[in-house]
């Protein structure tokens, strides 16, 4: 996407091919920072700390965390030792695993003087088959915004509501959630976005709303627990959020607070679509609640908050007492029965294993 003009992606190939790059997202939206990863340990501490982060976009950055960790040695041990680290940063996204499974499968075969190159290849690879999921995404998923558009007679603004960043920003280039409204936006259609703001990281309010400004989409913020209350008021036309895993029966993890939105639409007959790009997809999976691991991660990510102070300084503050525990469960898992439709590259479906089945049909009767 563009930013001040210029077409970016949130992580690529440093021009001295030496190292990744990739946007510090721990600096948005109030500064614009490019993190250089050089070695095994950085592309771990980038996932770790959500430097970078999104399901598609960790998958990206562990597969050049692979090349990273080659680059240093390519022997058997090194391989099995770069994927046990990335395969640790973070538990819910598949897409993590995914890659490095893919980047596995591709690398152990090789002999170790082959291994480097053949892994900034698939790296780089695995970026640009993101990108174009993507694309594919939001043009499958703008004609559910057009239809909802022609049902609400073109009158007024289409007004979507999302939850936490599944744009840009956390894949490797146009969103999965977001490519939709991008495309809407960019059709003509005036698309208004309600912004979660999703704490505790506030991806929302610090990443999504930062997006779409660049964008030019309009949109307003808002706290997590606004969403029901306009749905009650019939100021949503439909939601749209991302997953960090889906089973193959349709059960959606995503981040924490999706399936109290799912909920809300549910009672208030609001669409409410998952954006679902295929590597995003756990076939191996039945029971989203019981199966889908959840990430529970660091208190004082709720006790502390971070933000610019009047005087242009960003600091980081306590809100809540000193010596009270926080739990920071950082995903749930939407029941496929809330999911309205699956926005995949292969279009749309619903959320049901046979749904599944019919846009990957090669999946059908495969052990996983
Ligand atoms: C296309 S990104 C989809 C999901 O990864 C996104 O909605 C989400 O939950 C991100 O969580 P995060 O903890 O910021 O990595």
């Amino acid at each position: 996407m563009k930013v001040h003009g210029k077409p970016m992606r949130s992580i690529w190939l440093a021009p001295d091919a030496q190292a990744a790059e990739a946007i510090d997202q721990t600096r948005l939206p109030h500064a614009l920072v490019t993190v250089r990863l050089t070695t095994l340990d950085e592309a771990a501490h980038a996932i770790r700390s959500m430097q970078v982060r999104g399901a598609p976009l960790i998958g990206a950055t562990a597969a050049y965390g692979v090349w990273l960790a080659l680059r240093a040695d390519a022997s058997d041990g090194a391989l099995e030792h770069g994927l046990a680290v990335l395969r640790g940063t973070r538990p819910t996204a598949v897409n993590l695993h995914w890659a490095l499974d893919d980047m596995r499968q591709l690398l152990a075969p090789l002999p170790p003087a082959e291994r480097v190159a053949a892994a900034l290849r698939r790296a780089e690879a695995i970026s640009d088959e993101d990108v174009a999921i993507n694309r594919a995404i939001g043009a499958h998923g703008l004609k559910l915004l057009e239809d909802a558009w022609a049902r609400k007679g073109r009158q007024g603004r289409l007004e979507v509501l999302t939850h936490c960043n599944a744009g840009w920003l956390a894949t490797v280039d146009f969103g999965t959630a977001l490519s939709p409204i991008y495309q809407a936006h960019d059709a003509g259609i005036p698309v208004h976005v309600w912004v979660d703001e999703t704490r505790p990281r506030n991806q929302g309010a610090q990443l999504t709303a930062w997006e779409l400004g660049q964008h030019g989409v309009p949109h307003t913020v808002i706290a997590d627990n606004v969403g029901g209350h306009l749905m009650q008021h019939g100021q949503v036309d439909l939601c749209i959020v991302g997953t960090d895993r889906t089973t193959a029966q349709g059960d959606v993890a995503n981040k924490i607070g999706t399936y109290l939105k799912a909920l809300a639409a549910k009672d208030n007959g609001v669409p409410f679509y998952v954006a679902l790009p295929s590597p995003t997809i756990d076939w191996t999976l039945r029971d989203g609640v019981r199966e889908i691991p959840i990430e529970q991660r660091d208190g004082t990510e709720l006790s502390d908050v971070t933000g610019r102070l009047a005087s242009g300084e960003v600091a980081t503050v306590r809100i809540t007492p000193e010596g009270s525990p926080a739990a920071n469960y950082a995903f749930d898992v939407t029941p496929a029965r809330l999911v309205t439709a699956l926005i995949t590259e292969r279009g749309v479906c619903p959320a049901s294993h046979d749904g599944l089945l019919s846009l990957f049909p090669e999946r059908r009767g495969r052990a996983e």
